[in-house]
């Protein structure tokens, strides 16, 4: 009776840079038969850790660029899974954290398959925090909260649910929000908890070699940005937390 091998690990692989992965994640590709993997995962950490002989399938998704629809890949996870083969789910940042890992983890327990979850590092408190934002300060901001800047199209409007003009959080980290910039810096002023003086940070491609960082106000980072050269992906950070470690 061949031994039954099936199993999918979800695994974060953080923001990007190969030394912010865990061991755990590592250890999780250096055995994998088939890694199915993200466009935002830091590309050195599949090259110098995965098995010369293991099935690497891309998934990947940029704005406007979807290479798979989600029902795809999770069909391909549990096919590749059937073919009672140790299965590597690799995405970017953590894969709970608009990631779409839940649904993942529903497909997988739907057909009765082994997995596992390895958390990873998100970019939503990671990147902020290499660029000298910490996105809670003593006296300054003692709630955060991570939005996406689109949601998804199949969504009615009441569906819809970010409605940054009623975040009341004093520090705002916006996910996917790049090509919306505008548009999100006008429903946050509607809120009279900030104003033109608000400071906003864009993070752009954190802990990778090229990473970069734009900050202005609520009042001026339309026009900065478009003076940048700002492209996605990156983070947008809103608060007194953005400016709070310039001494
Ligand atoms: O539903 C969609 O994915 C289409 C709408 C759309 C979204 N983001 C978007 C678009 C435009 C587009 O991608 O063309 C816009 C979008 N999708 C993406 C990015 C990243 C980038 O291009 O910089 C961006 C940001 C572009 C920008 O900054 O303007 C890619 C993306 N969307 C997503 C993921 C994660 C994943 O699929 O595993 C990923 C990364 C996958 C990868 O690394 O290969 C998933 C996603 N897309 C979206 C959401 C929010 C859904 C909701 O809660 O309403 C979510 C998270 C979730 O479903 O839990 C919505
Ligand atoms: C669909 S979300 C995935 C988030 C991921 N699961 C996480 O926990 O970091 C994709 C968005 O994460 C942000 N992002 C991910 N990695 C990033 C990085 N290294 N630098 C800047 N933004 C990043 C961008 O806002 C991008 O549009």
């Amino acid at each position: 009776m061949e031994k039954n091998n099936s199993k999918v690990i979800l695994v974060g692989a953080g923001p990007g840079d190969e030394e912010l992965i865990t061991l755990k994640g590592i250890n999780a590709i250096k055995s994998a038969e088939v890694i199915i993997y993200d466009d935002l995962v830091g590309e050195n950490i599949i090259k110098n850790n995965a098995s010369k002989d293991a099935e690497l399938i891309y998934v990947g998704k940029r704005k406007g660029k979807h290479s798979h629809k989600q029902e795809e890949i999770n069909q391909i996870i549990v096919n590749k899974a059937k073919e009672n083969k140790l299965v590597v789910r690799l995405k970017g940042g953590d894969s709970f954290v608009f990631g779409r890992g839940g649904e993942e983890v529903l497909a997988i327990k739907k057909e009765g398959i082994a997995y596992e979850i390895i958390p990873g590092i998100t970019s939503s408190i990671s990147v902020p925090e290499i660029f000298d934002i910490p996105v809670t300060h003593r006296k300054v901001a003692t709630s955060f909260t991570v939005v996406t800047g689109h949601e998804a199209e199949d969504k009615s409007e009441g569906e819809k649910q970010v409605k940054l003009e009623d975040l009341n959080a004093q520090t705002i980290v916006i996910l996917m929000g790049i090509s919306n910039l505008e548009n999100h810096v006008k429903k946050l002023l509607r809120n009279p908890r900030r104003n033109e003086n608000t400071p906003i940070a864009i993070l752009m491609d954190g802990t990778r070699d090229n990473q970069r960082m734009v900050k202005g106000t609520l009042g001026t980072i339309v026009e900065i940005a478009q003076n940048s050269d700002v492209r996605a992906p990156g983070i947008i950070v809103v608060g007194d937390v953005v400016n709070i470690l310039d001494i």
